[in-house]
């Protein structure tokens, strides 16, 4: 369906991107995940034929991005980093607009998705919060029923049930096969959507895993806390885990799929409580480069 190729622009002061490749297949949610100013948005401006790539190529459904800009747009549903609203419109009125140019009658589908996000569009855009935008946002990309739908950082701005509905509405176009990009900062949002996802950094791919590969590289961090300092002493010199930190009677430990040592481990002693938290994703990179770093 999507195929980056090689794709290279560099920006006055040396920033960019460079030889970004990946596929995304027919009906798959492919995540792209990376850290601010990575070279997310930049990526897909290019899939979106906004922008003309010093090297490489985009195509979509066979279509180059960039020569056939206007082709592919009609098969996109998307929303940007930042919406681009006119001025004077309500929600409604802004909607309605965008309908007439993607000249698809949506307006069961429109009226649906307004009630998933329970926001009220007849309010006038300059009077909405940062979430109502996201939320028309949303609604604009996924109103036509586009074959391929790119969202970069959707949920920005979207409280924790609303990112809630909006994971299910995903996963409701998965199931009609309804292909996604999606740029994301939440490990979760990735996890509970996609297939697969890319991880980029400073302007390069450095991973392209499929989920379960990216969930075992999460780890997760357990705060223990001993009844008696000594212990916490004691089981940070000899339990041969990984000890992020420790103090007083608390010792942390970063866990990443050896629970049964730390069960083991944590039998001898008398614990007053245990805390798991999991890594995000910042640190998952962090850490996934650090072993790459050491692995060279
Ligand atoms: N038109 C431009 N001119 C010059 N530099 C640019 C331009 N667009 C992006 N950049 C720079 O390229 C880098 C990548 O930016 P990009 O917006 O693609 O990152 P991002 O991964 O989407 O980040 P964020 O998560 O913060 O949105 C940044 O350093 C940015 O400042």
């Amino acid at each position: 369906m999507l195929i980056v190729d090689g794709l290279t622009k560099h920006f006055e002061g040396g920033k960019g991107i460079t030889d970004v490749s990946f596929t995304v297949n027919q009906g798959e949610v492919f995540g792209f995940l990376g850290p601010n100013g990575a070279g997310k948005s930049t990526t897909i401006r290019h899939i979106m034929g906004f922008m003309k790539p010093d090297k490489g190529h985009v195509s979509i459904k066979g279509l180059d991005s960039w020569s056939k800009h206007s082709e592919v747009q009609k098969l996109i549903g998307y929303l940007p980093g930042e919406i681009a609203f006119i001025e004077g419109m309500n929600g409604k009125e802004f909607l309605t607009f965008l309908a007439d140019m993607q000249g698809v009658d949506s307006s069961v589908k429109r009226a649906r998705l307004i009630e998933r996000l329970q926001f009220d569009a007849s309010t006038p855009i300059r009077k909405m919060s940062k979430g109502m935008k996201q939320k028309v946002g949303i609604v604009a990309a996924f109103m036509h029923d586009p074959e391929l739908i790119i969202l970069d950082e959707p949920t920005s701005g979207l409280d924790p049930l609303m990112q809630q509905t909006f994971i299910e509405l995903v996963l409701e176009e998965k199931a009609k096969g309804t292909t996604f990009l999606m740029s994301s900062h939440s490990f979760t949002e990735i996890e509970r959507t996609c297939d697969r996802a890319a991880i980029i950094k400073e302007g390069r791919v450095v991973a392209l895993n499929n989920m379960h590969e990216l969930q075992s590289m999460q780890r997760k961090l357990v705060v223990i806390v001993f009844e008696r300092n000594d212990d916490a002493k004691q089981f940070a010199l000899t339990s041969g885990l990984p000890i992020v930190s420790q103090g007083d009677s608390r010792v942390t430990i970063a866990v990443q799929g050896n629970y049964n040592e730390l069960i083991r481990r944590c039998a001898n002693f008398e614990i007053r409580s245990i805390d798991v938290t999991a890594q995000n994703l910042e640190d998952i990179f962090m850490h996934y480069y650090d072993q790459k770093e050491n692995a060279l």
